[in-house]
């Protein structure tokens, strides 16, 4: 089922410890179920909602599944009770953290069914919701596993870090595929942000308006960079070499994919993708903090490059300097 809804993500999983290994790969599933439901159109507000909030005991229901969400969720939506079975299999203490964080995911999504991300604060919290959240209870994980120290029970604000630089990049990266999504494109975009640049925010697809939309995407991935110090410095207190692994390879693909998405109008007329080569060197040769420094110094010092040739142009290109010179 994993492999199905997941692709290089699988494999680090699946590279995690035995002890923690089922635990996270639930957590994954039970997460992606949440999503489907969120992202599934069809289901009507009135259903969804409840739903949302109520998800955290649905999991603990044999029975329960649902016909909804598109590809290969819908799968796991109608196998669902096989999810819950193995959920039901795992210890306890891991079930509670799992049920905890899902209850106050459904919560936060409920609460932004209804409304748009208009400040950047917004933004934000709606990024804790979707995956500031996964970064708490995984750090809760791998307490309870003592494969990391007590610490990391209680490592909210570090942990909500790492799943904000994650979830902002995605955010930035989709914005083609998520605008042109049928029927109604859910957007994340602070208002407050492309609202200076342009009127509407499916004006930055016109070549007219590229200037602008550099302007607005620049100013967004340079917002993105400021958590970058703080997953460092979260992944810096990780001691388990597979623990490390799981944490590194999708913070070194974010970094990795916010330099390719700055200053370049492809994110606004295609995919903007790191190449398979380039992710299969990162999942190889990533083992120790120096490894990983060494990744985020090279995507920091391509975004300075660049920044350093707008300063004229870009009111944003200071600040994106003084960014990335924190994470090098
Ligand atoms: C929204 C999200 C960023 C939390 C999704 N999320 C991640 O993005 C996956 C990576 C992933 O799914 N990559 C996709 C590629 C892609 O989506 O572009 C793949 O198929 O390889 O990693 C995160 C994830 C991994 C390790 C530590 C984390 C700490 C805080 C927050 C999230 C953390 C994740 C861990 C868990 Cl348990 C559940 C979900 C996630």
């Amino acid at each position: 089922m994993l492999n199905r809804v997941s692709r290089s993500f699988a494999v680090v999983i699946q590279s995690l410890p035995t002890e923690l290994r089922d635990a996270v790969c639930l957590f994954y599933l039970v997460l992606r179920a949440l999503d489907t439901v969120e992202d599934d159109m069809a289901v009507a507000v009135d259903v969804k909602v409840p739903l949302l909030r109520v998800f955290h005991e649905k999991i603990y229901d044999r029975s329960w599944k649902m016909s909804c969400g598109y590809g290969p969720y819908v799968d796991l939506m109608q196998q669902y009770p096989l999810v819950t079975d193995a959920f039901l299999r795992i210890k306890p203490m891991y079930q509670k953290v799992i049920a905890d964080i899902t209850r106050r995911m459904g919560e936060g999504m409920a609460e932004f069914i209804e409304k748009e991300v208009l400040t950047v604060k917004e933004y934000d919290l709606y990024c804790h919701y979707v995956a500031g959240l996964v970064g708490i209870g995984l750090s809760q994980l791998f307490a309870s596993s003592q494969l990391e120290s007590e610490e990391f029970a209680n490592m909210e604000d570090l942990a909500n870090h790492m799943g904000l630089f994650l979830q902002k990049t995605n955010i930035i990266r989709d914005y083609l595929e998520d605008i042109n999504e049928e029927p109604a494109p859910r957007m994340f975009w602070p208002k407050e942000v492309w609202g200076r640049y342009a009127r509407r925010l499916d004006a930055f697809k016109a070549p007219e308006n590229a200037a602008a939309s550099l302007g607005c995407l620049n100013e967004l991935v340079t917002d993105a960079l400021r958590h970058a110090p703080h997953s460092l410095a979260y992944m810096a207190k990780l001691r388990n070499h597979d623990v490390f692994r799981f944490c590194a390879i999708p913070q070194v693909m974010a970094i990795g994919t916010l330099a390719l998405c700055y200053n370049n109008r492809g994110v606004f007329t295609g995919v903007v993708k790191m190449r398979r080569g380039e992710t299969a060197k990162y999942v190889q040769q990533l083992c120790t903090m120096a490894d990983l420094h060494q990744a985020f110094d090279r995507f920091a010092g391509s975004i300075s490059a660049r920044a350093s040739e707008l300063v004229n142009t870009d009111k944003n290109a200071k600040l994106a300097l003084r960014r990335a010179a924190e994470i090098q």
